[in-house]
């Protein structure tokens, strides 16, 4: 039996904006039914390397691949349509229409001949998926919080069936309650079948919901990790968590976890 090929590939990818690469020789894949968290300090070049995933940057050498597929010259639209859903971290919805209207537009953004019927279903799923939508399908979506903002953005991704979701900073900009939430929502995606990449800085809450974690630095990817050994590699701690007082052991974790939820 030939093993299905990753949803999601990069190999030797090198892209920046002028004339300067950000991203340098990234080679990375997402593993299948999973969640990889990409992490980096500030200015690593992650929001390059997801607009380089969607085909917002186009790479200067370097081939990505959308489950086996070569779609490195193609251009956002035929990559949604290869499978590959994508929530930037801002203006990602239209503020001034509904929920139901933006989760509607994402959906036939891709299925184009799709019925109403097919499109009242996928409106279900993604309601089930955020109970927080539930009853806010008449409201304008600026008038939604940021989180719920957030998983409608997300929805819209959604609604059409991509095999695989890129998220840029889910979490960013939400109190630390609704961080917990909002990972928790990407968790169940996950669940439903959804292989998804992204890009986070709540690391610790990450982790709790990541399956690879891979760090790049200075746009070069510096290693590679399952989720539990993540935070306790010196590089990471050193980088991220203030070396030695970070927390290294999974109670620790929790009990971290638990801390900022409070906060
Ligand atoms: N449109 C652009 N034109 C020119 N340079 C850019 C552009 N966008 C980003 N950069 C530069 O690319 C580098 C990497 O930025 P990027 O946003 O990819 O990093 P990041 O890891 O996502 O950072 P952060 O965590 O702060 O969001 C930075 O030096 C940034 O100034």
């Amino acid at each position: 039996m030939t093993a299905l090929p990753d949803p999601l590939e990069l190999r030797a990818v090198s892209a920046g904006y002028n004339a300067s690469d950000i991203i340098r020789s990234v080679t990375l894949a997402a593993a299948r039914g999973r969640i990889t968290t990409i992490a980096g300090p500030n200015g690593a070049g992650k929001s390059t390397l997801m607009k380089t995933l969607a085909g917002l940057l186009r790479p200067r050498v370097g081939q990505i691949l959308i489950d086996g597929r070569d779609v490195t010259r193609l251009p956002p639209p035929q990559r949604a349509l290869a499978g590959l859903g994508y929530v930037p971290q801002e203006r990602n919805v239209f503020r001034n229409l509904t929920v139901d209207e933006n989760l509607r537009i994402g959906f036939e953004f891709i299925r184009r001949k799709a019925s109403t019927s097919e499109y009242t279903a996928a409106r279900d799923r993604i309601i089930d998926l955020f109970p927080d939508l539930s009853g806010r399908l008449k409201h304008v979506a600026g008038t939604l919080s940021g989180g719920q903002r957030q998983m409608l953005a997300m929805g819209c991704a959604l609604a059409p069936g991509p095999t695989t979701l890129l998220l840029d900073e889910p979490s960013a900009g939400l109190s630390p309650r609704y961080v917990t939430t909002m990972l928790d929502a990407v968790a169940a995606v996950n669940r439903s079948g959804v292989t998804v990449a992204m890009i986070e800085q709540n690391l610790i809450e990450a982790m709790r919901i990541t399956h690879d974690a891979i760090l790049l630095v200075a746009g070069e990817i510096k290693g590679r990790w399952v989720s539990d050994a993540f935070l306790s590699d010196p590089l990471v701690r050193e980088l991220f968590l203030g070396g030695a007082k970070a927390a290294s052991t999974k109670a620790d974790h929790r009990r971290m976890t638990d801390d900022a939820s409070a906060a």
